[in-house]
């Protein structure tokens, strides 16, 4: 049997009166990347952020639900939201490098978490920034700035600032969607390392991109999920027919 990373028990998202996501349950299995697809709209990106609680951040948003990681239910109120985002990172679909050195980008967040020592710091620098292939590319300037760096390297430092903190599981919203075609296929190459270590859930765009990188997919359309599969299943025989018509290319 399969380990579970996290579970959605019957997760609904509502935006004042309008409802984003309906009812969803899903298992995510662990050191596996899940692809969320669908049309823009569908409520993929509000399903995501509700797996580290930054829908808490939107005012008006309220959900319903369980988010189940083992038996700890993350939307009870006493959950410890700044634990829980170091064991769920997150990666947007801009790259947000703080305006600071590449070295202080990824050393922010252990040092928030407690750790002093230079030693310790300096090691999990170049550990997370070669974990997110990286550390070639920027062991001569540590010190300089992070906004230095193209888009596509700002992208993996943020993959990179996300690894600092070891979390269990990355959520990534289109990551690659702003970056040029090498930086991109440099980012699958990544995904594909990363699951070695972290259960990843991505949303994506891309169909091509979801049956590269990812072992299970989950089609949105409404805020609800038509159809969950090991990714090769779905994309040579989807069950549903609203699955074959958007991954043929029929809307969306
Ligand atoms: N902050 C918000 N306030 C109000 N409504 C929102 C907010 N964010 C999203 N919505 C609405 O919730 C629904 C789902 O949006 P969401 O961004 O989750 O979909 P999506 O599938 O990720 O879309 P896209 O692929 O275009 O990013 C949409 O109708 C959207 O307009």
């Amino acid at each position: 049997m399969q380990e579970i990373a996290l579970s959605a028990r019957n997760l609904s998202v509502h935006y004042g009166d309008k409802p984003a996501v309906k009812n969803i349950s899903l298992d995510f299995a662990s050191k596996e990347v899940t692809a969320l697809i669908g049309p823009s709209g569908c409520g993929k990106s509000t399903f995501l952020r509700s797996l580290n609680r930054m829908n808490d951040l939107i005012p008006g948003a309220k959900i319903t639900g369980q988010i189940l990681i083992g038996d700890e239910d993350i939307n009870n109120p006493a959950t410890d939201v700044v634990s829980l985002r170091q064991r769920i990172g997150m990666v947007w679909q801009r790259p947000n490098p703080f305006h600071k050195s590449i070295y202080e980008n990824i050393a922010f967040g252990p040092r928030y978490h407690g750790i002093k020592s230079k030693k310790k710091l300096d090691e999990i620098v170049e550990e997370s920034l070669r974990k997110a292939a990286l550390w070639d590319e920027t062991k001569d300037r540590l010190h300089k700035s992070a906004l230095a760096l193209s888009g596509g390297q700002q992208q993996r430092l943020c993959i990179a600032r996300s690894i600092a903190v070891k979390p269990d599981i990355i959520l990534m919203d289109e990551p690659a969607s702003a970056l040029d075609p090498v930086s991109t296929a440099k980012i699958e190459e990544l995904i594909a390392e990363l699951k070695k270590d972290y259960s990843i859930i991505i949303v994506t765009h891309n169909m091509h991109q979801a049956a590269r990188v990812s072992q299970k997919t989950a089609f949105f359309l409404n805020g609800e999920v038509v159809e969950y599969d090991q990714t090769v299943n779905m994309f040579s025989n989807p069950q549903k027919q609203e699955t074959n018509d958007y991954i043929s290319g029929r809307f969306g």
